[in-house]
């Protein structure tokens, strides 16, 4: 089958944004390329390092990449995805003078081309992401994350994905009840396992990402310590408590850890349904916020009834810890 190529080249900034918008004009995925290059500077609070393999794009700079079937009307999609990019600078997001390229492929030629990129990755002092393609001999301390992300978010290298990660390393003691909200290829629900969470619930609004995560949980061989469900946030709790049904989520509510990593819009949606959710003494793990949003998200997770115990910072992005005492 062949495809309509829409190549974006903009700033890692806005990344989120603009695939956002790929995905709501209906491609049928998305791919994304970042600078890979070794000189970056990391933050290195939390104690730990990542390595990123390498390619040629400028420091900063992304490469966003969608694809939509031949019988897409093109000219529309381009004009209202320019539009929206356009708009962006009303959020403050700086989408660094994007260009726009317009092509057809092979069905082939896209959903493998973004696999040479995608190397094991060590994260952190113990967790380490594999592609299921790739050989890797692991020192004995390390825990091998499986992944195929296919067309989900989430091989690790977004800044967002590897601070959640990062901090879930220090979160997680071991016997805890996890929900990760926007799982995406399952990454971060797959690590808090690995960790030694007792079980993760893991939910996505994307079906995509339903399945994807659902393989990956698999793949791991932690499909009876994970759950998947497609779930607008945490609606999938309401739903199962009025069903009668909550023994299906895997997950005793309240749960001791609530991880997402969604942008600061959202967020900011469900904060109480977090805290709710979240047993006392337990943490909430967020991310997916450009540093400009980091104010809004505290002070939402203040008025929630939050305590902000921790942020973290990398290329922009936040994560923060916060408890609920
Ligand atoms: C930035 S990705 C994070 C993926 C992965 N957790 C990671 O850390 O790499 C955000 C994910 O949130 C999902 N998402 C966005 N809005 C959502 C909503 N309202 N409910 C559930 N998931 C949502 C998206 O489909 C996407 O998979």
């Amino acid at each position: 089958m062949r495809w309509h190529e829409v190549t974006v080249h903009t700033t890692e900034e806005a990344i989120e944004m603009i695939t956002n918008f790929i995905h709501e004009l209906g491609a049928g995925g998305v791919s994304i390329e970042e600078s890979g290059t070794l000189n970056k500077q990391r933050d290195t609070s939390l104690g730990q390092w990542y390595e990123l393999p390498l390619n040629d794009i400028p420091e900063g700079r992304a490469v966003i990449k969608g694809y939509f079937s031949d019988t897409t009307e093109m000219d529309s999609i381009m004009e209202s995805l320019k539009r929206s990019v356009e708009q962006l600078a009303d959020y403050d997001i700086d989408t660094g003078s994007p260009t726009y390229e317009l092509k057809e492929v092979d069905d082939e030629d896209w959903a493998n081309a973004w696999k040479q990129y995608f190397k094991p990755l060590r994260i952190s002092e113990r967790l380490t992401i594999k592609p299921t393609w790739e050989d890797y001999q692991p020192t004995p301390e390390e825990l091998i994350i499986e992944l195929d992300p296919g067309m989900a978010f989430g091989t690790g290298t977004h800044a967002t994905t590897s601070l959640c990660l990062r901090t879930l390393e220090k979160v997680i003691q071991g016997g805890e009840d996890v929900i990760d909200v926007g799982t995406g290829s399952g990454v971060l629900a797959i690590a808090a396992s690995k960790l030694g969470a007792k079980h993760v619930l893991a939910v996505d609004l994307d079906p995509v990402a339903v399945s994807s995560a659902t393989e990956n949980a698999r793949l791991n061989g932690l499909e009876s310590n994970i759950t998947v469900k497609l779930s607008d946030l945490l609606g999938v709790l309401r739903e199962s408590e009025a069903e009668g049904s909550e023994a299906s989520l895997g997950v005793k509510i309240p749960v001791q850890v609530v991880v997402a990593n969604i942008l600061a819009e959202i967020i900011l949606l469900f904060v109480k349904d977090v805290y709710d959710v979240l047993a006392p003494g337990g943490t909430y793990v967020v991310s997916g916020i450009i540093k400009s949003k980091q104010d809004d998200v505290e002070k939402g997770l203040a008025e929630a009834g939050f305590t902000v115990t921790e942020c973290h910072e990398d290329q922009d992005w936040v994560v923060i810890i916060a408890r609920k005492l």
